[in-house]
C-alpha cells in the first residue's frame, strides 16, 4: 500500500481562490488532486458496471445520466444522487469556501437547490471528443468536472462577430486524472467548450495551458505531449427546474 494515495493524503486548498486559473476570464478553478486513487478507483468501477440500459452510446462516446435525462430543460426524476456520485465528490465541493474572507460561501451557495442536482458521466476513448458548444439554460451557471483514468486537453472556443464559432481554441485547460474543473460565470455564458477527437494532446507547454502552474504533474508533459487513454468525465450541475410531478409520479418511473 505504499504510496498509494488515499482521501486522508489529499491536500485541499483553503479556499478556491487559491486554485483560480489567473489567466482566464471569470471564472475558473482547478484542484489537481481532489480525489484519491483509491476513491477513482471505486467511482469507475461503478461506472463500469452500470447497467447496461443506463448507457447512451453516441457515434464515439457513451454517456450515462443521474438520476435521470432531462426532458425540456427539466429534471422530473427528483431522486437525489446515488451515493457513490454524492460522497465524497459533492460533500467535499461544498465543504471548500470560494474565498479565504471569512464567508463560508461555496460555489454552489447562490444556486437554486444550493447543491449539484444532476451529473452527466461521459466516457471517451482515445481519439473521441465533444464538439465546441455551449451548456445552456437549463442549468445554475457553474459547471464542476471531475475527471477519471486519462489527461486530456479541454479547448476553450469564442464566437466570431458574425456568430460563427472560431475554429482555434482561445484557451486549453489540461484535465488530470482526479482533478475537479469548476467553470463559471463568462466562461459559461460567453464562450464555448469542446474536445478535439485526438489521440495525443501536442503542444502543451507553460504558455499553451492555461492551468500549467495548477498541474499535478506536469513534468510528464515537458516534451509537449499527452497520449490518451480512455478519459471518463463526472459533470455536476444543478438543474434549475425539477418537477414536483416527477416526485409525486416516482414510483411509477421505472427508475433503474
Ligand atoms: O467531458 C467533459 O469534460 C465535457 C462534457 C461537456 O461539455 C458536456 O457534457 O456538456
Ligand atoms: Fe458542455
Amino acid at each position: 500500500m505504499t504510496g498509494m494515495m488515499n482521501a486522508s493524503n489529499l491536500k485541499l486548498p483553503s479556499s478556491l481562490e487559491e486554485n483560480r486559473i489567473p489567466t482566464l476570464p471569470p471564472t475558473a478553478y482547478y484542484i489537481a488532486d481532489f480525489i484519491s486513487e483509491e476513491e477513482e478507483r471505486a467511482i469507475l468501477q461503478k461506472v463500469e458496471t452500470a447497467p447496461k440500459a443506463r448507457w447512451r452510446q453516441l457515434s464515439h462516446r457513451r454517456l450515462q445520466t443521474w438520476p435521470s435525462d432531462l426532458v425540456k430543460n427539466t429534471l422530473l426524476d427528483a431522486r437525489p444522487l446515488p451515493d457513490w456520485l454524492e460522497s465524497p465528490v459533492v460533500s467535499r465541493l461544498l465543504s471548500i469556501p470560494v474565498s479565504d474572507s471569512g464567508s463560508e460561501a461555496n460555489i454552489f451557495s447562490d444556486s437554486p437547490h444550493r447543491r449539484p442536482n444532476h451529473v452527466l458521466i461521459n466516457e471517451y476513448p482515445p481519439s473521441t471528443g465533444i464538439m465546441p458548444h455551449k451548456d445552456g439554460s437549463a442549468y445554475h451557471p457553474v459547471v464542476c468536472t471531475i475527471s477519471l483514468g486519462s489527461t486530456l486537453c479541454l479547448n476553450l472556443y469564442k464566437s466570431k462577430e458574425d456568430g460563427a464559432l472560431d475554429p482555434e481554441p482561445v484557451w486549453r485547460i489540461l484535465q488530470e486524472p482526479r482533478s475537479l474543473l469548476i467553470t463559471t460565470e463568462d466562461l459559461y455564458t460567453e464562450y464555448l467548450h469542446g474536445i478535439e477527437p485526438i489521440a495525443a494532446d501536442a503542444n502543451l507547454s507553460e504558455e499553451s495551458v492555461a492551468n500549467w502552474n495548477l498541474l499535478r504533474s506536469p513534468s510528464l508533459y515537458k516534451d509537449g505531449l499527452n497520449q490518451r487513454q480512455t478519459r471518463v468525465s463526472l459533470t455536476y450541475r444543478d438543474v434549475l427546474k425539477v418537477s414536483k410531478l416527477g416526485n409525486k409520479l416516482g414510483p411509477l418511473f421505472k427508475g433503474k
